[in-house]
């Protein structure tokens, strides 16, 4: 069932369109992240859904009532905004129970709820601390507790979780994603860090000026990127301007880059003169540059090239490699065992599958 949807949404300020012709539709229970780069519209599509910001064009509507006419408080959403902060003159428990009072709760049923809703987010005992006597972590619970203590249809959640450190903010994020689940939360989140888009959304909209330019599964998005913009703003990528070199046998073309070298791909040959070849570092596998080379399988890619850098980043390691022409390619291993045949000065050979470049 939709619970949330959007129809040609558009506002301009002054000449310049921040939302272009948005249309989004959300099920119910489904966790929704919003992603792009800063300014391509994502917080002025929340605060559209939330009523604070109202479109030049297009319709918003909640359980299937068109909410354009309705306050902030009468779209029965439930807001976690980066600049909505807790109240400092009230305790926690006030804190979490004063949306309930514009929702038409029972009085009596106010303490109760708010105990519950304690209780989720773990902060039972709490009750009567101010803000201020709280960390930054507890504050984001109580503020969660806040949106959701009115069993919202919509939850809206701006960069919840951008004033924590690394550390916490990956802890409540885990936990932020197991309590929409337990509430069965229908979700919008915005957020410009894709890690936490990828992890807490079911699916995935990725905005770019104003509009949606795809929206898919994190793998979905990720393995399958609907364009260039989307492959560059998605993960770590090696890129190569490149020309159409002929097609091998079906479907496995050969492309010759501008450094020279040959590339072979997988994938619907480009019509265009020129192409742009991605890569993924995951999808790249090292070898010695020194042992002998073995027979050449034309599925796969061999470019050889010389260690720049080795740099292991906890789980993983990042290898530089330098290229003829000085093109640099990035690879990224797993940090286990002794990576051999990988060590800086020394000769290498990348190897990559044809079916692991996308080209757009
Ligand atoms: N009240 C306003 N008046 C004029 N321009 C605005 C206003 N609000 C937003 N904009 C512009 O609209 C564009 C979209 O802004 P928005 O805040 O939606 O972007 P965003 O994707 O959320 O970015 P960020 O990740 O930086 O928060 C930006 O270029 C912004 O400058």
């Amino acid at each position: 069932m939709t619970v949330l949807e959007l129809r040609n949404v558009t506002k301009t300020y002054g000449g310049f369109t921040a939302v272009d012709g948005v249309t989004l539709e959300v099920e119910q229970g489904k966790i929704l992240s919003l992603l792009g780069p800063s300014g391509c519209g994502k917080t002025t599509t929340l605060r559209i859904i939330a009523g604070f910001v109202s479109p030049d064009a297009g319709s918003v509507r909640i359980g299937g009532d068109d909410v354009g006419k309705l306050k902030p408080y009468e779209r029965n959403v439930g807001l976690l905004f980066q600049d909505y902060a807790l109240f400092p003159h009230m305790t926690v428990s006030q804190n979490v129970a004063y949306g309930m009072r514009y929702r038409g709760t029972r009085a009596a049923a106010v303490p109760s709820r708010v105990e519950q809703m304690l209780s989720l987010v773990q902060l039972a005992g709490m009750e009567t601390r101010y803000p201020n006597q709280l960390s930054g972590g507890q504050q984001q619970r109580v503020a969660l507790a806040r949106a959701l203590a009115t069993d919202p249809k919509v939850v809206l959640l701006d960069e919840p979780l951008s004033a924590l450190d690394a550390k916490l903010r990956l802890e409540l994020r885990l936990e932020l994603k197991e309590i929409l689940r337990i509430v069965g939360a229908t979700t919008i989140v915005v957020t410009h860090d894709q890690e936490e888009a990828l992890s807490l959304g079911d699916e995935v909209v990725v905005m770019h000026a104003g509009r949606i330019v795809q929206r898919g599964t994190p793998t979905e998005i990720y393995r399958t990127p609907a364009d260039k913009f989307v492959a560059e703003f998605i993960g770590r990528s090696n890129w190569f301007q490149a020309v159409p070199g002929g097609e091998m046998n079906q479907s496995l073309n050969s492309y010759i880059t501008e450094e020279g070298f040959e590339i072979r791909a997988r994938a619907a040959q480009s019509n265009r003169s020129d192409a742009a070849l991605c890569v993924r570092p995951e999808h790249i596998e090292l070898f010695d540059g020194a042992a002998p080379e073995p027979t050449h399988d034309p599925e796969q890619n061999i470019l050889a090239g010389m260690v720049l850098d080795v740099a292991p980043l906890g789980p993983d390691v990042h290898v530089v490699v330098e290229l003829p022409g000085k093109r640099r390619l990035l690879a990224i291993r797993k940090n286990v065992g002794r990576n051999p045949g990988v060590v800086s000065g020394q000769p290498v050979r990348a190897y990559f599958q044809a079916s692991d470049v996308l080209v757009f």
